[in-house]
């Protein structure tokens, strides 16, 4: 199945837009006629420009106005019409959109509607044009593909077929099961977009709102089943009208439609029968256990504080990389590297950023596959040279320049600590009860959190919880939970998504001086939050301390005893309660430029993230200013 995208979908010149849509991937566009009208360049030379970036134009779009007029206007819509069959020619178009009107003296009525269909028709048939007609949500009669249909069905030519645009049918709430009845050779083109579900004027939701399948809550996968259930046989193509990505990076967001569009095809092909042949086979969205590291780039006084820091959280050094500087830190299921090379990828990383998590460790259940699906969905694989007796563990860039390794037990990968690393177990040190991690928490500016959570969403099996408001004291960021499906055995990835819109936040700030998206913290879980605390005084870690005002709180809102209330408030942990059960949280002080660890316990399966209690946090957070509880290097 051929993909396409809209150039109205990203930013730039006409000239950027091919360049990043050829780049991602795509077979083809949908030429938005203002960016052909605003080029300087005729329709030959833009037809050839388009052509040498290995794209096709599927479509030229859109016309406007045309069904239903009284004359004269209906002939002024007729001859409009011819200039733009001329037009088409040159650029090398086959099919043009007509969209539904909106023309404040259109009269409507089906049979009229129907008959200047066909007379389009054979004004089209003479330039071997095919005119499709969409019905726009907003349209001033039409405004449900059933009633297109039952007018290009009336018009009966053989140059005259449907449109369908997901957006309108789904915002209108139409079921798109209605779509199984029409036949596939009829339905001449399909656009697919998304929104987010709010509840306003239709024309303004889908010029400003409109976001990639899957980014959004509507039911654009279910639209598809449908259309590709008629035997439809053109293109996939995606036609967004967004704000923020018309003015957003227009590489990342033509990969993101491609990584969006590959994954809703690959959604249709497993959940509707017969469609083999159709949509390329690729392997199924990957179920991650956990996190098998977090690799931290660190060098010199900022290693040594970070070690410093893992000592007191009860952490020991666990063994040193037989090549490389770089150590593995160990407790429970829980492994951090620290990789001081001063050549590779984690150096880099260190002289853009400083201290920085530059690599994470997945787990899953085959790497390999991993990395196929990673690619099919426009992933960029990343390798470095693989020194003697090292293991070529797979790889994939990220967003952001960020790394994900891939390790599995099938392959032998899993065996990387015994083969690697020489063991250096250190074990003066105590163990403060920490098992696992928890969450991995990346901030991003928040035009960047729809990108990150099509990443995560389309390559793993995970699911976005909803978007949470958490307020610092200079500004609001928005932060979204990215979950695997709850399982029986716990296990899983949980990764949260701070979008920060003002740099004056927490978040911001860390932006800032980190040169863009990154994780800013790692949540470290304990099946014994009191226990652990105990342990973490012993070995002399510095929690980040919580207000009097913070537990005299606690005590209104939850019915809780004095003795605990006092405990919680002398060790400096959070508390909060859902349907499910109650969270513990302690953190550490901010450390290298913000970053910081969180502790916590979730008892009774306590699901969120503690959102009630992140503004107080961030707040006493901000009173160590940015870089004290780090040493100056
Ligand atoms: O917003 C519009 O006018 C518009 C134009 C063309 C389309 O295909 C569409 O879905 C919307
Ligand atoms: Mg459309």
């Amino acid at each position: 199945m051929k993909t396409a995208i809209a150039t109205v979908s990203i930013s730039g010149t006409l000239q950027e837009k091919l360049e990043a849509i050829s780049a991602a991937g795509f077979d083809g566009i949908e030429i938005f006629e203002q960016d052909f009208i605003a080029h300087d360049g005729g329709p030959r030379e833009v037809g050839q420009m388009v052509r040498d970036h290995g794209l096709e134009i599927f479509l030229f779009q859109p016309f406007r106005d045309f069904e239903g007029l009284p004359e004269p206007l209906r002939h002024q819509a007729l001859r409009r019409a011819e200039h733009k069959f001329e037009l088409m020619r040159e650029l090398g178009t086959r099919d043009m959109l007509v969209c539904s009107s909106v023309h404040p003296e259109a009269l409507g009525g089906i049979d009229r509607m129907a008959d200047d269909f066909a007379a389009l028709g054979e004004l089209a048939a003479d330039y071997d044009i095919r005119v499709g007609f969409e019905a726009l949500a907003w349209g001033r009669h039409v405004w449900d593909h059933r009633d297109a249909w039952e007018v290009v069905r009336r018009a009966d030519h053989p140059n005259v077929g449907l449109i369908l645009d997901s957006f309108h049918t789904l915002a209108r709430k139409i079921d798109p099961d209605t779509i199984r009845r029409i036949p596939g050779d009829k339905i001449f083109y399909v656009q697919l977009a998304d929104a987010p579900a709010i509840d306003m004027d239709l024309l303004y939701w889908s010029r400003h709102f409109r976001n990639m399948p899957g980014e959004g809550d509507l039911d654009v996968t279910g639209f598809m089943r449908a259309v590709m259930a008629t035997g439809y046989d053109g293109p996939a193509s995606l036609e967004i009208f967004n704000d923020q990505f018309r003015g957003g990076p227009t590489r990342t967001i033509a990969r993101d439609g491609y990584r969006s569009l590959v994954a809703l095809m690959d959604d249709v092909r497993r959940t509707e029968p017969g469609l083999e042949d159709k949509i390329a086979e690729i392997p199924a969205r990957v179920a991650v256990d956990g996190v098998e590291f977090i690799e931290f780039a660190a060098q010199g006084t900022e290693a040594e504080a970070l070690k410093t820091l893992l000592t007191t959280l009860g952490f020991r050094m666990s063994g040193r990389h037989r090549n490389k500087m770089l150590e593995v830190w160990r407790q429970g299921d829980i492994r951090i590297l620290i990789n001081s090379e001063t050549t590779g990828f984690a150096a880099s990383t260190w002289t853009a950023r400083g201290t920085n998590v530059c690599d994470i460790g997945l787990k899953v259940a085959d790497a390999a596959s991993t990395v196929t699906r990673a690619r099919a969905l426009g992933a960029d694989t990343f390798s470095q040279p693989v020194g003697p007796g090292e293991l070529d563990i797979p790889a994939i860039r990220g967003l952001g320049g960020s790394v994900l390794h891939f390790v599995d037990a099938s392959s032998g990968l899993s065996e990387v600590w015994d083969v690697e690393f020489e063991p250096a177990e250190d074990m003066s040190n105590r163990d403060a009860g920490l098992t696992s991690i928890d969450h991995v928490a990346q901030t991003m500016e928040y035009d960047e959190m729809l990108s990150w959570a099509l990443f995560y969403t389309t390559l793993f099996d995970m699911q976005k919880a909803p978007m949470v408001d958490v307020i610092d004291p200079d500004g609001l960021v928005r932060s979204q939970a990215i979950a695997s499906r709850a399982r029986p055995d716990g296990k899983g990835l949980q990764v949260t998504l701070n979008g920060a819109e003002t740099h004056r936040t927490l978040a911001g700030d860390f932006l800032t001086h980190g040169f863009g998206a990154s994780v800013q913290h790692v949540a470290l879980r304990t099946e014994d939050m009191l226990q652990t605390a105990a342990a973490l005084a012993d070995l002399g870690f510095d929690p980040l301390p919580m207000p009097a005002n913070y537990y005299a709180d606690l005590e209104a809102r939850f019915d809780l005893s004095p003795e605990f209330l006092e405990r919680l408030r002398s060790a400096n942990i959070l508390y909060d309660e859902d349907a499910h059960g109650a969270f513990l949280q302690l953190y550490s002080r901010p450390f290298a430029g913000g970053m910081f660890f969180e502790i916590l316990e979730r008892r009774n399966g306590y699901a969120g993230f503690g959102a009630a209690n992140a503004p107080f946090r961030i707040a006493a957070q901000k009173r160590f200013g940015r870089v004290k509880g780090m040493p100056e290097v």
